[in-house]
């Protein structure tokens, strides 16, 4: 970019053009319609100091004295800053305008068809409201950009007069274009459908007839490279071919929806209640965090169940109330028990995911990669080190305002969290826009990193008690008051309950929380006497309620379950638990039956949408540290090898060629509907993680059994005859990369731990097959049996399941032996790729 500087005596010269990583001073931008090509001052005049007789000088001298006045030494304008016999230039300006216009301290609308010369007969306003309306500036192609992108936008009319009163230009505008106000009001773009923004061009008119989409980049945050020539038609085939890649791209970035996540945390912990986080919003390291410049980095620390989840859900509500429209929000929920957000690159991945949601434009830090990897850009190995890149990188996009980043949890992050801390840590102080918050147990290890943070503040609640204790009264006052309209109680019993809780909640919203959703399921006769059965603190109730378990008559297979549903990687669901444990054989079909057995577990855990959680992390933590010889009397690897031979078990009885009935075996994986009874629905969880349990179950030694490895032993077997369905059904779980890394790990599992066995050759062979083929089946689950047609004519799996080609499809000769470069051309086939 280029820009002309003024001299402050009235006179501009160009300067010379700014590097991708100088810091372009501020400057104003104009926005206006072109004359004749001739009248205006090009970049040649400005070379050649001439052009001071043109029409368009005039618009030069408007915009020196308009900066002057707003205190500016620089502007832009497109007539004579970009040298537009210089292609690269010209093309580059195109892809960047929009940026350009949005990062102006202010774009001015010179309008020189509206005119405040004339005033109304006995009136002091002006006539200029109609020929404003009426101002050709609304019909052309380009201005819809400087409408949209700038922060700051000022009209003015020939005489160089301002116009009107931002609140009712926009309602005019408003009314003139039909673009909605809010994107007028610099709302994010992307919050408009596609069809939407590509409607406010449809009127308009441009000079050349391709530049009616070439305009439309920025909006769209996408970059195409402008061809001349190409004709309209092309020229939107080529948008909207770009606006679908960005649409994969962000699919392919999607982990999670953190906003799904919120909204789910918000509904299974009870709701929000605000009297019980406003008090974060007069606390003065907040407001010290908020309101100064310097204030980067917030830590909120406190003990379990302090409630920092929820005060970071209340914080995150009150932030997007309250700040500007151009700021952007991202935030991200780590859960340890799930393996697919409890880790940094989720993080990472649901950050970057929110923000592009909101900013499009930030996708240019990905595409280029992404276009080459694609999704395994995400998810390979090296995933980490492509993510933590393109991070540092997008939140040090020029563009970027005020950016919030929130991440709760960080003690949840069981994977690579050092990495992501100290990513966290350089990244705020390279960038001043971004504002972190971030919440965590009192964890020294968290401490000792985030100290190394320049400016930041940290907020610990058991210093704040006093806040802390009057958010939890409120709290304890609202269920209370809800538990007495439910369950009818006298005034004498809400007291006691009251003053019970008042006195031993030590300040712990968890423990208030589970103490109240027991007494929900007790009758109101005599409560003031069973609120005993709680005692304070949370172990002491987690122990208590251990107790009542052990003593009832179902002790041995709730036992079995807490187990259970403490190894697994990620929550499962009724169905997915019953080809887990044995005493839940054939219920799949019975979810019903199912939560009874879980419900039986008391309150230590709860069902949600058919998935079962603990009711807190704390609870599963208190049952891996302090009573682990009680939930795994036989150590826990030996609930890895059940969960292991017991998902095999279930994927062997019930996979099969075409599970879902396709029939066709093109059919594309995301135009399958889940049929009903849907067959893979107590399967999804053994396919993706039985060789995760092996894997843990063989890391003891001492329990190890060779035979489970060995030629004829179970995996073996499962290999030998199940291998391609649990592929068809890997696509159809959507976890094809899963899978890869699955058999990578068996791969290495088989040659560590049997010397010589047959099953290191199947197994080495199915890992080349998933490698190969990955990327077709994953389109196509049904592909994993056409593959067959273009492995190796030695490969063992081709071999094993050659009743399984496809019939009557002509391959061309020349296929490999082994599995090096084997590239083949599939004739007569209508799948073909
Ligand atoms: N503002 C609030 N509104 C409603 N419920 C709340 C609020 N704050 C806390 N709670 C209740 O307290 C429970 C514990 O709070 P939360 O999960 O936020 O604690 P935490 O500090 O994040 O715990 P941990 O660090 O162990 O994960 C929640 O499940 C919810 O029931």
């Amino acid at each position: 970019m280029r820009l002309l500087q003024c001299d402050g005596i009235g006179r501009c010269r160009l300067t010379e053009t700014f590097s991708s990583n100088e810091t372009i001073p501020p400057y104003a931008i104009l926005s206006h319609t072109w004359g004749a090509e001739d009248n205006e001052v090009n970049f040649d005049d400005l070379k050649k100091d001439t052009g001071t007789d043109k029409p368009g000088y005039e618009k030069i001298q408007f915009c020196v004295e308009q900066a002057r006045q707003d205190g500016l030494d620089y502007f832009w304008i497109d007539t004579c800053c970009i040298n537009k016999d210089n292609k690269a230039e010209l093309s580059k300006a195109i892809n960047s305008m929009f940026r350009w216009y949005q990062n102006a301290a202010r774009c001015y609308v010179y309008l020189s068809d509206v005119s405040t010369a004339k005033q109304k007969a006995n009136s002091d306003t002006c006539e200029w409201e109609s020929a404003f309306r009426r101002s050709k500036w609304f019909t052309r192609g380009w201005t819809l950009q400087e409408l949209l992108a700038p922060r700051v936008v000022e009209f003015f009319s020939q005489q160089r007069k301002r116009l009107g009163d931002k609140g009712s230009l926009m309602r005019q505008i408003h009314e003139i274009t039909a673009i909605p106000e809010a994107a007028l009001r610099g709302g994010l773009l992307s919050r408009f459908h596609v069809s939407d923004r590509l409607s406010w061009m449809e009127d308009r008119r441009t000079t050349r007839e391709e530049d009616k989409v070439y305009s439309l980049l920025g909006i769209f945050g996408v970059h195409i490279a402008p061809f001349y020539g190409e004709g309209v038609g092309r020229a939107f085939d080529r948008l909207r071919d770009e606006i679908k890649k960005l649409e994969e791209c962000t699919r392919d970035l999607h982990v999670t929806d953190p906003r799904r996540d919120k909204a789910r945390i918000e509904e299974t912990k009870g709701g929000l209640l605000e009297d019980s986080y406003h008090w974060i919003l007069e606390n003065p390291d907040f407001r010290r965090w908020q309101g100064e410049p310097q204030g980067r980095l917030l830590w909120i620390k406190g003990d379990p169940g302090k409630g920092k989840t929820m005060l970071l859900c209340g914080i995150i509500n009150e932030l997007s109330k309250s700040m500007a429209e151009t700021s952007l929000l991202s935030y991200f929920f780590c859960q340890a028990t799930d393996s697919r957000i409890n880790n940094a690159t989720a993080v990472l991945r649901g950050l970057l995911f929110m923000l592009v949601s909101q900013q499009p434009s930030l996708i240019s830090h990905l595409r280029e990669k992404h276009d080459h990897i694609g999704k395994a850009l995400f998810e390979d190995a090296n995933a980490w080190v492509a993510l933590s890149e393109i991070f540092a990188s997008v939140v040090q996009d020029p563009s970027l305002e005020v950016t919030y980043l929130v991440i709760d949890a960080l003690d949840e992050c069981v994977t690579d969290l050092s990495k992501l801390l100290d990513l966290i840590v350089k990244t705020s102080s390279a960038s001043s826009r971004v504002k972190w918050i971030m919440s965590s147990r009192n964890w020294p290890n968290i401490e000792e990193r985030l100290e190394r943070a320049e400016d930041q503040v940290r907020l610990s609640l058991e210093l704040n008690a006093d806040s802390v204790s009057a958010a939890v009264r409120s709290y304890i006052k609202h269920k209370v008051s809800r538990l007495a309209q439910d369950k009818k109680y006298s005034d004498q019993t809400e007291q006691a309950v009251l003053d019970y809780l008042y006195t031993n909640a030590n300040d712990t919203f968890l423990w208030v929380a589970l103490v109240c959703q027991n007494l929900e399921k007790m009758s109101r006769f005599n409560i003031i006497k069973k609120l005993e059965v709680f005692p304070p603190g949370l172990n002491s109730l987690y122990n208590r309620m251990v107790q009542q378990i052990n003593t009832s008559d179902d002790a041995e297979l709730c036992k079995r379950i807490l187990a259970t549903v403490a190894v697994v990687y990620r929550p499962v669901t009724l169905q997915g638990l019953t080809s887990l444990i044995e005493d839940l054989d054939g219920l799949a079909e019975n979810p019903d039956s199912v939560k009874e057995m879980v419900d039986l577990c008391g309150s230590l855990l709860t069902i949600r949408g058919g998935t079962i959680y603990f009711v807190h992390q704390s609870v599963k933590d208190f049952l891996l540290k302090e009573i682990i010889d009680v939930i795994f009397p036989s150590g826990r690897e030996v609930v890895h090898y059940t969960v292991f031979s017991r998902s095999l078990l279930a994927m062997s009885n019930a996979l099969r060629q075409d599970v879902y009935s396709l029939g066709a075996s093109g059919c594309p994986v995301e135009q399958i509907e889940h049929p009903k009874p849907d067959p893979l629905v107590a399967l999804r969880y053994p396919c993706i993680y039985w060789v995760d349990h092996l894997y843990d179950w063989s890391s003891n030694s001492f329990l190890y059994d060779a035979g489970v490895l060995a030629s004829g032993g179970i995996v073996d077997v499962f290999m030998r005859k199940k291998y391609l369905y649990w592929l068809e059904a890997m696509s159809l779980c959507k976890s094809m990369s899963k899978g890869v890394v699955s058999m990578a790990k068996l791969e290495a599992l088989t040659e560590k731990q049997v010397a010589t066995s047959s099953t290191i050759q199947v197994v080495r062979d199915a890992r080349r097959f998933i490698m190969y083929h990955k990327s077709a089946i994953e389109s196509s689950p049904l592909q994993a049996y056409s593959a067959l047609l273009f492995s190796p004519t030695r490969s063992i799996i081709r071999a094993l399941f050659e009743d399984k080609e496809p019939k009557g499809i002509i391959i061309k000769p020349g296929m490999q032996e082994q599995w090096s470069n084997c590239l083949s051309t599939l004739e007569g086939h209508s799948d073909s790729r």
